[in-house]
């Protein structure tokens, strides 16, 4: 009998021990899965990599050590990328010197100067202040995101790069407070420099059909725009492919423009020059000129496609070359050494029909 009660103990404990095993895995998974509320980030991935941003941030800014963000900042967080975590220099930009110039003066001078830019300065007091939003439009391919990274490592500026839709898709119901943290985040972590791609696409002219959210959201948007201080170190810096949608009332408060248009001659021989930096070329069948007047109308990002495409053509020449040399046992002394040097044919084979001039009058035949 005692032994019978002993055995329903023992199997009742274990029922209860498991069941306690079983409560605490499940809510301390719960717990892990929600800490820091509901936003804090869908993934274990995406809250390792806010936490990762922000501790690589307040490594190079102490001062931020003792700030504190909301569950909404932190979401904005996921969207920020620390100058030193860019590798776009304005070195790599092609064909835009004039405009970087311009940029500097406009964008970098006020992140990293403030002190000339404040409106209480001194020596003409409010007549420099700095912008609080520029536009980059032209075609798409053309360097506008390059230029964007390429500002904010340049002026040592955190860099939140946003698009509107994603906001509006993910965080339906919620996107004002996303919006608001965005602002209120690059406050914290300012000189900032808010990136909207397509700010078309958000910011285009208000029409009567326009969804309750994105019409609160716009209005949302432009209150704490215009609530941004002359002395904070803030830039929203929009990029569009079609400048003519945009709202007037938004046009206004991106007051400095900068057009990158597709590159005429002088500009895609500088942009495949650097394209080209690390290629070996072929000093004798390598026509830099022939390859600029056959590349009319080509974006940067086509040229990129293009040096891209030449590189392989070279590769896989050496490729089968290797496997041709291993099908018939020759000795590997006799094998190609590495990829040879591009050629202007090897450019040839990838541009499109309509660009290209005649092989003989580029002298490739
Ligand atoms: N002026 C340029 N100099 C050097 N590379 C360029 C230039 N313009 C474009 N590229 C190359 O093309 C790629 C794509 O350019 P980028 O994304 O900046 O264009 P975009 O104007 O922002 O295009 P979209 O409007 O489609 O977003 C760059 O990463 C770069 O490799």
């Amino acid at each position: 009998m005692a032994r019978s009660i002993d055995l329903k103990f023992l199997a009742d404990l274990s029922v209860l021990v498991g069941t306690g095993l079983s409560v605490y895995y499940l809510v301390s998974r719960l717990l892990s899965e929600t800490d820091g509320g509901p936003l804090f980030g869908k993934s274990k991935e995406s809250r390792q990599k806010q936490s990762q941003t922000w501790d690589s941030l307040v490594a190079v800014r102490p001062q931020l050590r003792d700030v504190r963000l909301s569950t909404y900042e932190r979401t904005v967080l996921a969207s920020v990328v620390l100058p030193q975590d860019i590798d776009v220099t304005f070195a790599d930009v092609g064909g835009l010197e004039d405009m970087v110039e311009e940029l500097t003066e406009s964008v970098i001078c006020p992140l990293t100067m403030p002190e000339l830019y404040a409106s209480s300065s001194s020596s003409g007091a409010g007549l420099l202040s700095a912008p609080r939003g520029v536009l980059l439009y032209g075609p798409p391919g053309c360097g506008k995101t390059m230029v964007a990274k390429a500002l904010a490592k340049e002026s040592g500026a955190t860099f939140v790069s946003l698009r509107m839709s994603s906001i509006l898709d993910k965080w339906y119901g919620e996107s004002n407070k996303i919006v608001d943290a965005v602002f209120s985040l690059a406050n914290k972590i300012q000189p900032c420099i808010v990136f909207i791609d397509e700010i078309d696409s958000f910011l285009r002219e208000r029409a009567s059909s326009d969804h309750e959210v994105t019409a609160m959201l716009k209005a949302e948007f432009m209150t704490l725009w215009d609530g941004l201080t002359s002395n904070g170190r803030i830039l929203v810096l929009g990029a569009t492919n079609r400048m003519t949608d945009i709202d007037s009332a938004f046009l206004r408060r991106l007051p400095k423009r900068f057009a990158i248009p597709l590159p005429g001659p002088q500009e895609r021989r500088q942009i495949l020059t650097i394209l080209l930096q690390g290629s070996e070329l072929d000093s004798e069948k390598f026509d830099l000129g022939a390859i600029v007047a056959a590349t009319r109308n080509m974006s940067g990002s086509d040229l990129k496609e293009l040096c891209r495409d030449a590189a392989l053509n070279a590769a896989r020449e050496y490729i089968r070359q290797k496997r041709q040399l291993a099908k018939t046992n020759t000795a590997q002394e006799d094998a190609p050494q590495g990829i040879r040097p591009l050629r202007t044919s090897d450019f040839y084979k990838n541009l499109r029909i309509e660009s290209r001039i005649p092989l003989a009058s580029a002298g490739l035949d």
